[in-house]
């Protein structure tokens, strides 16, 4: 059935206490370093600053005592009580970002989270206490300050001065019941392996440390986090997110735009990325355990891939085409998939006006025929484009686009698409698509690549166009057949041709290319790279990007091309329930019924259906039971189920 459950809502009854690291655990930073910044912004002569950083390195990583490394950065420093004011106001804006996100945890929790730190209550009491830590529930150091209100050292009674201090402080708080510590240093860690602590959690948000990480995995007691939503979930807590987004994982083939990574990341989903496309067989290993998939049009989701996607919630398409993915298998798998389908449109339509003027030119043969050391310079089979014939085949976003500036170019135009479009400008619709074979001087191809393209324009086809035409395809390779295109070529048929799709395409930069039309005159060969400008894919990155991470974070369908389409609110101060389901009868009375059954109070309710899916979003504006998320997985036709907070 491949139901998908989040989370259930529920509370179990003994929390354990949290016991966190303040530098690069509850802040991204470490403090000591950003001091050391605003110092030498302050005075740039002071060299000695370059110091602190690679002590910091060294006393987080455990190569030296942290004593030492916390006395001689002090030395160093010398901060005055201003800058260590300046110090936590900075500090406040660096907050981790998973931590900020569940501030609402830590408010609703006092005396459950605590801090513990070898840096100093005078910079970290302000920050913390924001989320309602009060400064006995810091255990750090103090600063020990001059009669000019300068620090000259520190405070050596304290146990957090000294080397192992961490376990004896945390020791001495006798704290009942489970004591968990999360932290990104050597010494958090040692609070665990001291037995102070009975759970670590090896924290890499921002930083991973190598020793760390090590000595925390392959051990059930201390698993790596990579936010604070995973701790939280794990320990019990209701935070943020129902489910935390960090152990969702973003594949990313083909170089897609690095501002998709980015915007992934910064919503806190885990994404690796991959240059080139992946084959069948790479993709079913590539696949397994990832939630989305982004992209372009050379990685072919087959049926066969979907069978190993056990996790699959979402393919993103970081281009315009969808041919590549089995869009059919993907909605039996409640799988939905989103594109870009505007981003690159201009792209491909300047490249097309380019190579219509290069080409009645015939400059791709003359630009040649200069390498090769030959001045031909003759108007001999050289026109204006003003005045011609454009005949566009597919009428779709890039062909109509292309209809308005071929006009302005002074073309006239003319089009063949197998749906109602409404015709811009001058251009005149032909119903017969033999006719406008017959009648273009310049035809150039836009058709989707549906199935049933395959071939559309063969040896037939060319032959009824006029002599001497020109033929350009941006659109897919499969649609052209490069035999007859070639011959048609050779016969002079056809004067001058721009091809950027091919039947076969390698699939990374370091495979080769090989064509019939490999040689030929007046043919411009472009890997396809219509809708390669940096414009459009940073375009295509934001807009496939947020289709995918609305659709994640609030359900949202969007501009799906198999979903049915629901535009949806944030979920905020509510549970929502999503319901892909087979479009059978009595699915949504079954899920009413469950409603009912829990007492469950709906605040909203959507249903929309295609032809073979329907799609049921439920928000109800209390807690739930975990068996009310169990009988909605169950009720028949269920495809995929999510449960958001
Ligand atoms: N070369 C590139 O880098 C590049 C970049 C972007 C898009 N593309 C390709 O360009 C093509 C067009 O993109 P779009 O955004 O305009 O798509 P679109 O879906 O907006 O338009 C396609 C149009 O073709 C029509 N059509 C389909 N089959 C037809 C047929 N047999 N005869 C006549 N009309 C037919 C459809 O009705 C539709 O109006 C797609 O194949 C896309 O994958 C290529
Ligand atoms: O469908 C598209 O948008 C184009 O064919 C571009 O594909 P690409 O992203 O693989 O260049």
């Amino acid at each position: 059935m491949g139901a998908y459950i989040m989370n259930a809502s529920f509370t179990p009854p003994n929390l354990a206490t949290l016991i966190l690291d303040f530098d690069s655990t509850f802040t991204c930073v470490e403090a000591l370093d950003i001091l050391a910044e605003q110092l030498a912004k302050a005075d740039p002569s002071r060299t000695d600053l370059a110091l602190i950083k690679p002590l910091t390195d060294q006393a987080m990583s455990g190569e030296i005592g942290f004593s030492e490394a916390l006395q001689r950065r002090i030395q160093i420093l010398k901060p005055t009580r201003d800058d260590i004011a300046a110090l936590a106001q900075s500090l406040k804006s660096q907050v981790s970002a998973s931590i900020t996100r569940n501030k609402a945890v830590f408010l609703e929790h006092p005396g459950k989270f605590r801090i513990i730190s070898g840096g100093f209550h005078d910079f970290i009491d302000p920050v913390v206490g924001d989320y309602g830590i009060h400064p006995e529930y810091v255990l750090a150091n103090r600063l020990i300050w001059d009669e000019n209100g300068v620090a000259i050292g520190v405070d050596l009674t304290n146990p957090l001065s000294q080397d192992g201090g961490k376990i004896v402080a945390v020791n001495n708080l006798g704290l009942p019941g489970t004591i968990v510590m999360i932290g990104d240093g050597w010494t958090d860690y040692e609070v665990y392996k001291g037995g102070a602590a009975e759970r670590f959690y090896a924290f890499v948000e921002n930083v991973a440390r190598p020793k760390v990480v090590e000595a925390a995995q392959g051990c059930e007691s201390t698993p790596v986090a990579r936010s604070f939503d995973e701790v939280l979930h794990a320990e019990g807590y209701q935070g943020r997110y129902s489910f935390p987004r960090s152990k969702l994982k973003v594949l990313l083939l083909e170089n897609v735009h690095p501002e998709a990574a980015r915007l992934f990341r910064e919503e806190g989903y885990d994404v690796s990325t991959v240059k080139g496309a992946l084959d069948e067989d790479d993709l079913i290993q590539a696949i397994q355990g990832v939630h989305i998939l982004g992209l372009r049009s050379k990685t072919n989701v087959t049926a066969k891939v979907l069978e190993h996607a056990d996790k699959l919630l979402a393919v993103g398409a970081f281009c315009i085409g969808t041919n590549q993915i089995d869009l059919k298998a993907c909605s039996q798998k409640g799988i939905a998939v989103f594109n870009a389908p505007y981003s690159n449109t201009r792209s491909v339509v300047e490249m097309v006006l380019g190579l219509l003027v290069v080409l009645t030119r015939d400059i791709p043969d003359k630009s040649a025929a200069m390498h090769q050391g030959v001045w031909n310079k003759s108007a001999t089979g050289s026109h204006e484009v003003r005045g011609k014939t454009l005949g566009i085949i597919g009428y779709g976003a890039i062909g109509s686009q292309l209809s308005i500036l071929a006009e302005a170019f002074g073309m006239r135009v003319i089009y063949f698409d197998l749906a109602e479009k409404l015709s811009l400008g001058n251009a005149k619709r032909y119903r017969s698509f033999d006719a406008l074979l017959a009648e273009a001087d310049v035809i150039s191809l836009h058709v989707d690549g549906r199935h049933e393209n395959k071939n559309l324009i063969g040896a037939a086809q060319f032959a009824r166009m006029k002599d001497g035409v020109i033929f350009v395809n941006l659109s897919r390779g499969h649609i052209v057949d490069i035999e007859a295109l070639a011959d048609a070529m050779r016969s002079g048929k056809v004067y001058g041709a721009a091809i950027d799709v091919f039947p076969e395409e390698p699939r990374t930069n370091d495979d080769p290319f090989e064509s019939p039309l490999m040689g030929l005159k007046n043919l411009v060969l472009t890997p396809h790279i219509g809708g390669s400008t940096e414009e459009a894919q940073e375009a295509i990155a934001e807009f496939a990007s947020e289709r995918l991470l609305n659709f994640l974070n609030r359900g949202d369908t969007t501009f799906s091309v198999n979903m049915p389409h629901v535009q949806l609110s944030d979920v905020e101060g509510r549970h929502r329930f999503l319901h892909l389901h087979q479009n059978v009868p009595g699915v949504l009375a079954a899920i009413n019924a469950v409603m009912a059954k829990y007492n469950l109070n709906v605040v909203a309710q959507h249903l929309k259906t295609t032809e073979s899916l329907g799609y049921v979003i439920v928000d109800v504006d209390n807690g739930y039971p975990k068996e009310a998320l169990e009988e909605l997985k169950q009720v028949h036709g269920t495809l995929k189920f999510r449960s958001l907070t």
